[in-house]
């Protein structure tokens, strides 16, 4: 299947001079929760911005399900739903009101059923005739997801969607996000929370100074850049490691009471049989073991970083 959205060669140099964006070549597959991380700056709502058709690219092309959206905005337009960092909405209008005239702006019929549809999905309906300054700031949120999703959009942006929110509202976006994922929305996220990518994305690409350094499945990404560490607690503390134990993988505590060992996660697990056989034959004996696993957010520091 062709991709739902396909980003070719695309850059952009602000009037100002500056660079945001090199070349990006992104595509979106149909059906994904992508998400699309990278540190403050890094030019995800530049990218966002120019496939939503809000900001004109320098160079490039973007595609939505084959609408060029400089050549063709109103159909690529249609096709996209777009949840921006910032509340942008009449705060004096109601809810159901609000929602309703943001289909209209499609020009798409109007569609009650679906409206109603939306705001339930939401546990807005019983607010629905609530004026928007009313509501708390989470139901707000939920009302910028319910305009987006007024005209039945196959792509749904979220830029920042859980920023400044409460765990059990982050939790219920979350859920919501999967549940349209379920319906076929193709959905894309910006997130400053890598838990938050680790928890619902398909795949993930890494944005760093405008170009994409990274893009991956996220199982993938953590098989592979993913390392495994292995801590000792030592029986008796070392003063330092015996010659025939000097390994750069291996690591002895300040205290010299902890051992840790650290290896690829891909790795079969030689490498830890063949430790613990040299510790016996060097008669260092522990009391205790632990593993632990790099989290994504290890990964993604040290991309970011430029390690790799
Ligand atoms: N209209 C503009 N004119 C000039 N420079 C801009 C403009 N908009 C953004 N920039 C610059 O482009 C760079 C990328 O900005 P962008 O908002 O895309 O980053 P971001 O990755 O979304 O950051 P954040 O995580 O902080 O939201 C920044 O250095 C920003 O200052």
């Amino acid at each position: 299947m062709s991709p739902i959205i396909s980003v070719e060669g695309l850059s952009k140099t602000y009037a100002t001079g500056f660079q945001a964006l090199k070349t990006v070549d992104l595509q979106i597959e149909r059906g994904e929760i992508f998400a699309l991380l990278g540190p403050n700056g890094a030019g995800k709502t530049t990218l966002i911005s120019i496939i939503c058709g809000i900001v004109n690219p320098s160079g490039g092309h973007v595609r939505i399900d084959g609408h060029d959206v400089v050549a063709d905005y109103r159909a690529a337009r249609s096709l996209i739903g777009l949840v921006p960092q910032e509340l942008s909405t009449d705060m004096f209008e109601t809810v159901i009101n609000t929602v309703t005239f943001s289909r209209g702006l499609f020009g798409k019929p109007k569609n009650p059923a679906h409206i109603e549809k939306v705001l339930r999905d939401l546990s807005l309906w019983e607010k629905r005739d609530s004026k928007i300054m009313a509501l708390s700031g989470g139901m707000k949120r939920r009302v910028m997801i319910a305009k987006a999703l007024s005209h039945e959009p196959q792509v749904l942006f979220l830029d920042e969607p859980t920023a400044g929110v409460d765990v059990e509202l982050r939790r219920s976006m979350w859920e919501m996000v999967r549940a349209l994922r379920a319906t076929g929305v193709t959905v894309i996220l910006t997130t400053h929370y890598i838990d938050e990518a680790e928890e619902m994305a398909d795949r993930v690409g890494v944005i760093r100074q405008g170009e994409i350094v990274l893009v991956e499945e996220k199982a993938a990404l953590m098989r592979k850049l993913g390392r495994r560490q292995l801590k000792l607690h030592l029986r008796e503390p070392l003063a330092a490691l015996p010659p025939g134990l000097v390994d750069p993988a291996l690591e002895l505590s300040a205290d010299g009471t902890e051992l840790t060992y650290t290896f690829d996660a891909t790795a079969d697990q030689g490498g830890v049989a063949d430790l613990l056989r040299r510790l016996a034959q060097h008669e260092v004996d522990f009391k205790d073991l632990q593993t632990s696993e790099s989290s994504l957010e290890d990964i993604f520091v040290s991309l970011v970083r430029g390690r790799t």
